[in-house]
């Protein structure tokens, strides 16, 4: 499918998001509207958009972004998972023995999908064979038995026999050598009553193991009507998408596959034999939206929720303010100041910090992008610490270090930074300790779950300042 501009577009409004740890209802709009004008302008049916931007917009507002994830990744991990839910996954055509069956309008591409699948069985170590019975189309015999010596797959057609149920029947023994029969049928309209009761004749006489529907991806809205009836007279099991490579839209497959409750097998992508893929839902979307390999970003989001899950099950903030101030507490309010949000707008909330006359109006405007990857560096260090050191920071020696900064792949210098921060960080905690157990308790759940004002009388606070 070619959705023109949507990775562009998309790029520019996730853009925005970059360096927000949150989603506004207008950013998420935006970026709904982007997506849904594509997928319109590439003819996806409007009931299955609506479907689409409803389900994006309910979990990009309710889905909190899991620590370390920015709301840009968080955002784009949902449109992708939405969109790969929406094409589904692929047909199975598992690499056994099998009869399959093309049925399409004319013209749709099924001669040349029939070599091209032929020719992807035989790569996959089968032996393939073309049956075609198209006896409508002049010409239709000569072009299917060159394609199938240009794949080097058997074939079988009768250009002298007139009945297609009888070339089928007659090509499958004549074929039986081979472990996968292609039936190949003439294009028809699925509203002419008379081509429709011959593709189900030829259908019983075959009895093919699966039914897929050439689909060209120009086909648009009339995807819909055409794929019902071929589903109502033989059943499809999965569609193709041929002609990608032109400036076609494809909406129309997604049109077909929702109407005939199946799925993508392969799609075409030129007119040479060695032109089909079979379709990939993770690798379609990512090339759709023009951006690198989203599933393993969703997956690094999954993994950032777990995490996030994991340690608020068994994190109480009040341990903190009992005992030790360990690396892991700083880790986690690393991460607690990840989920609220870039650190000026966290830094603007407490009270002393934030603007007007706070002590951030003193620091220069990229001091917190500073910070930020001073934070992000932090976190990869602590990744190569052990147990022992994350809980007790104090006993890490110029060994440690030197282990540390080489299984980070950081410098000696930032080890040690981390390590100074750490006491600058425990010894001004201690400081708050008498400042009161219900400030400090406010002030930490604020950390965690974002909020508003509040707290007290914590000027000159300054756990992350450089
Ligand atoms: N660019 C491009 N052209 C394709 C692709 N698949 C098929 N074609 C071309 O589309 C035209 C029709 O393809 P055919 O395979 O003859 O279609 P058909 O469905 O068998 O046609 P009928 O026998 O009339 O039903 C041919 O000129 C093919 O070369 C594709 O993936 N990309």
């Amino acid at each position: 499918m070619v959705l023109d501009d949507l990775g562009n577009s998309l790029r520019d409004s996730l853009g925005k998001l970059s360096g927000q740890s949150r989603v506004t209802e207008e950013d998420v709009e935006e970026i709904v509207k982007e997506i849904q004008r594509s997928l319109l302008q590439a003819d996806v049916e409007v009931s299955l958009v609506m479907e689409l931007s409803d389900s994006i917009k309910e979990r990009a507002l309710e889905e909190e972004s899991p620590a370390g994830t920015s709301a840009r990744d968080h955002v784009l991990s949902i449109v992708y998972e939405e969109m790969v839910a929406l094409v589904g996954d692929s047909t199975e055509i598992p690499l056994e023995e099998q009869t399959i069956l093309l049925a399409g309008l004319q013209g749709s591409g099924k001669t040349t999908t029939a070599a091209k699948m032929a020719w992807w069985f035989s790569k996959k170590g089968l032996r393939p064979a073309i049956v075609q019975t198209d006896t409508f189309r002049p010409g239709a015999y000569d072009q299917a038995k060159e394609m199938a010596g240009r794949a080097e797959v058997d074939f079988y057609g009768d250009p002298d026999e007139e009945d297609p149920v009888k070339i089928a029947r007659d090509g499958l023994e004549a074929t039986s050598d081979a472990d996968v029969h292609i039936v190949d049928t003439a294009g028809r309209h699925a509203l002419e009553d008379d081509l429709i009761d011959e593709i189900e004749d030829i259908e019983r006489a075959v009895d093919p193991d699966r039914n897929l529907l050439v689909l060209d991806a120009a086909i648009g809205q009339g995807a819909k009507d055409q794929a019902s009836q071929f589903d109502d007279s033989i059943g499809i099991e999965g569609v193709i998408v041929t002609k990608l490579d032109g400036t076609a839209k494809g909406g129309g497959a997604l049109t077909a596959v929702n109407e005939t409750d199946s799925s993508i097998a392969f799609l075409g992508t030129g007119e040479e034999v060695k032109n089909i893929e079979r379709f990939e839902p993770s690798g379609f979307i990512s090339r759709l939206l023009g951006m690198g390999d989203l599933k393993q970003l969703t997956e690094r989001v999954e993994r950032a929720m777990e995490e996030t899950q994991e340690e608020e099950e068994d994190w109480d903030p009040e341990d903190m303010l009992k005992g030790e101030f360990t690396l892991k507490d700083m880790r986690r309010q690393m991460q607690a100041m990840n989920n609220m949000g870039p650190l000026d707008q966290v830094m603007d909330m407490i009270p002393g910090m934030g603007g007007g006359g706070g002590l951030m109006d003193e620091l220069p405007d990229d001091a917190m992008d500073v910070t930020q990857d001073r934070m992000r560096s932090f976190e990869v260090i602590m990744d190569s610490m052990t147990e022992a050191e994350l809980e007790n920071p104090r006993a890490i020696g110029a060994s440690q270090v030197e282990r540390i900064a080489k299984g980070s792949g950081k410098d000696e210098e930032r080890v040690r930074e981390l390590l100074e921060q750490h006491k600058m960080m425990s010894q001004t905690l201690k400081q708050f300790q008498g400042m009161g157990q219900g400030n400090m308790e406010r002030m930490m759940k604020k950390m965690q779950g974002g909020g508003g004002g509040g707290g007290g009388g914590m000027g000159g606070m300054g756990p992350f300042g450089d």
